[in-house]
C-alpha cells in the first residue's frame, strides 16, 4: 500500500546547517501494516511522515500510495487518502465550530462534491454512533464548540476525524505525548482499535518504547536518517524495552559507515 524507495532528503545543503534527515530510506508497508516508528531526536521521523504526506518533498527517491507515484504530488492533492493526527491536540480540529460541523468536514473528505458539508440527520445518526464508540460521552454533546473539549477528548475526535473516512494511510506524529497517562493509555487503546477495525495502513511515531512495543504489527527505529532496526511479527511481540535500548546503544556506537541493519 505505501512503498517509500530510495529516499533521500537534505535541508541547507552545501551550507554550515546541512542536516541530514533522511539518507537513502526505502520502508514497504503492506495495507493493514501498523508500524510503530522509534528514534533519537533528529533521527528524521518527523521528515519521513512529512515526505509520506506531500509537506516536504524529497531530493531523491520515490513514495508510491496504493500504485500511484505521488512523490511530487502537493499535500493538498494527497490529502483525501490521508490521515494524520499531530502531538498538539488543537492542530487537528477547529476549535470554533461544533463537534459535528468538524466531523461534517472529515466526512466530506474524500467524498465527491455535491455530497458534501452540511449535518443532515443521517450524518447526525452515524457521528453519534461513532462518537459513542469513544465512551467519552461525546455522542450526547453534538453542538458543543470544540474548544471546549479537553487536551485528551480533542485527541479523540482528531483521531475519530482521522480514521472515519478510511483514508489509504494513516500518520500518528507522536499523538499521545502531549497527554497524561491515563488520557494516553486511552487515546493508544482507541489508535489500535480503529487501525483494527478499519484496516489502515499506519505509521505511528513515538518516543514511548514501551507503547511502540505494545501496539502495531511492525517496529523500525530510526538513527541518523536510516531505518537501523525493522522487526515484526514474533521477533516484535517477544522484543522489550531492553532489547530496543540494546539495539539503539549498539547504533550509536558503530562506525558512521557501518550501514549494517540490526534485526
Ligand atoms: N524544516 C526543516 N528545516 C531544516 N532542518 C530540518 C527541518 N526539519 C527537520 N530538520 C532537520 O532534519 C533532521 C531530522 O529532523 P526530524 O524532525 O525529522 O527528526 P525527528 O526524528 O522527528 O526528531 P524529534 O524526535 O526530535 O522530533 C534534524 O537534524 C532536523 O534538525
Amino acid at each position: 500500500m505505501l512503498s517509500i524507495t530510495s529516499v533521500s532528503k537534505t535541508f541547507f545543503p552545501g551550507t554550515p546547517n546541512e542536516r541530514v534527515a533522511l539518507d537513502d530510506i526505502s520502508l514497504d508497508l503492506a495495507t493493514g501494516e501498523f508500524t510503530t516508528v522509534i528514534g533519537s531526536n533528529g533521527a528524521g521521523k518527523s521528515t519521513l511522515l512529512n515526505i509520506v504526506a506531500g509537506r516536504i518533498t524529497p531530493d531523491r527517491g520515490s513514495v508510491v500510495v496504493d500504485g500511484e507515484d505521488v512523490t511530487r504530488l502537493p499535500d493538498y492533492r494527497r490529502a483525501r487518502h490521508l490521515g494524520r493526527v499531530f502531538q498538539d491536540p488543537l492542530a487537528g480540529t477547529a476549535p470554533d465550530m461544533t463537534i459535528e460541523e468538524n466531523l461534517a468536514i472529515a466526512y466530506a473528505r474524500g467524498k465527491r462534491r455535491g455530497l458534501r458539508l452540511g449535518v443532515t440527520r443521517d450524518k447526525r445518526e452515524l457521528f453519534r454512533r461513532e462518537l459513542a464508540s469513544l465512551e467519552l460521552g461525546l455522542e450526547n454533546r453534538l453542538r458543543l464548540k470544540v474548544g471546549l473539549l479537553s487536551g485528551g477528548q480533542r485527541q479523540a475526535l482528531s483521531l475519530l476525524m482521522a480514521t472515519f473516512s478510511e483514508p489509504k494511510i494513516l500518520l500518528l506524529d507522536e499523538h499521545t505525548a502531549a497527554l497524561d497517562p491515563q488520557r494516553a493509555d486511552l487515546i493508544t487503546r482507541l489508535t489500535a482499535e480503529a487501525v483494527e477495525r478499519h484496516h489502515l495502513t499506519t505509521l505511528m511515531v513515538t518516543h514511548n518504547m514501551d507503547q511502540a512495543l505494545r501496539v502495531g504489527t511492525r517496529l523500525i527505529m530510526m538513527h541518523e536518517g536510516r531505518v537501523v532496526v525493522d522487526i515484526s511479527g514474533e521477533r516484535k511481540r517477544s522484543a522489550t524495552v531492553q532489547d530496543l535500548l540494546r539495539a539503539f546503544e549498539q547504533v550509536k556506537g558503530a562506525e558512521l559507515d557501518d550501514r549494517t541493519l540490526l534485526q
